[in-house]
């Protein structure tokens, strides 16, 4: 038997499996197309996800083991903040240890428990880096800059600002007012800038931020390969640095900040040292349910016979997001 997660950070949903659970690991393609199967809504498993969190072992001596993200789409993704809360726990609670290293794609980034955001939730805090504002890091083309830092972009909006960045994987945010963030203006940006198109080739999430007060910012955000989210972890990282660049007196270095998304809340704290940030997510990792199910049929993307138990975690959850109302 084979048992596999369904976890959240903010709301943000995934599946998660570790690789070194089973007797042969899946391929890479039989990940990529789990992945799709499993996080699509109409495929009837809780309601699908945003994507597929994959353990493995690690390459490096670091690291404790590697995480891989899969989007929705079947997409891999460099990074997910949100997800690495989740990968950070199960990694956690299987090895006895607090504080540990996690291989990504691009770097062996920080992770460790965290002080619990409230009664009983799970709470991890995990390092958001490699980052850079560079084009080929970013990854557009075509828009006559070599940085994009709050800058107006005819050939995408007409009036909003914006900051391009990675983290390294790559975020477009804009600064908005109540009436930008409800109309249908992110969804189309988010929409053109993730179909083929001549400036972010390979897509980008799209994040409209908007200032509360100082140290507080509210972030919603269409993913790459995925659509629009509850929350996503990177973005809110990433959000947080833009902020503190663009409006230094709101947002301080080296403190904590309060991030509302949809899904619920995070913190971040953004370091600097000279040109070089790093920034910390803190947030929740939760895990709602089980599913236990037999190797060949999780091949077969075969459910029927799956055992699908509710953890009641996403009680303790409810009740932080109705504190923070
Ligand atoms: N939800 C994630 C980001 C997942 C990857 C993203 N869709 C991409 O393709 O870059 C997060 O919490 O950071």
């Amino acid at each position: 038997m084979v048992e596999l997660l369904k976890v959240h950070g903010s709301a943000n949903t995934f599946f998660l499996l570790d690789q070194n659970t089973l007797e042969k690991k899946l391929t890479q393609s039989e990940l990529a197309s789990l992945g799709q199967f499993i996080a699509a809504a109409n495929n009837g498993i809780i309601g699908g996800a945003d994507g597929l969190l994959v353990i493995d072992e690690a390459t490096n001596s670091q690291s404790l083991a590697s995480m891989e993200v899969i989007n929705a789409d079947g997409s891999i993704a460099s990074m997910c903040g949100n997800g690495l809360r989740t990968v950070s726990r199960f990694l956690s609670e299987k090895y006895h240890l607090e504080m540990f290293h996690v291989e990504t794609p691009l770097k062996s980034l920080a992770v460790s428990r965290a002080q619990p955001l409230h009664d009983n939730l799970q709470t991890f805090s995990v390092e958001i880096s490699p980052i850079s504002f560079a084009q080929t890091d970013v990854g557009f083309s075509n828009l006559g800059h070599e940085e994009i830092r709050n800058i107006v972009l005819p050939e995408i909006d007409p009036e909003l600002r914006f900051t391009a960045v990675a983290v390294p994987n790559p975020h477009l945010i804009a600064f908005v007012d109540q009436e930008q963030l409800q109309s249908d203006r992110q969804q189309q940006i988010g929409e053109t800038l993730n179909a083929p198109n001549p400036y972010f080739p390979d897509g980008v999430n799209v994040s409209f931020v908007q200032v509360i007060s100082a140290n507080k910012i509210f972030v919603k955000t269409f993913e790459r390969g995925v659509g629009f989210t509850n929350a996503c972890g990177t973005a809110m990282a990433a959000s947080s640095l833009v902020t503190a660049l663009t409006y230094p007196d709101l947002i301080n270095f080296n403190q904590k900040n309060t991030v509302l998304n949809p899904g619920g809340m995070v913190q971040t704290v953004v370091h600097t040292l000279d040109d070089h940030y790093r920034i910390e997510l803190i947030g929740n990792a939760t895990f709602t349910h089980t599913i236990n199910l037999s190797e060949t049929d999780l091949r077969e993307h075969d459910f029927t016979n799956a055992q699908i138990r509710e953890t009641g975690e996403q009680r303790i959850y409810q009740d932080f997001v109705d504190s923070i109302k």
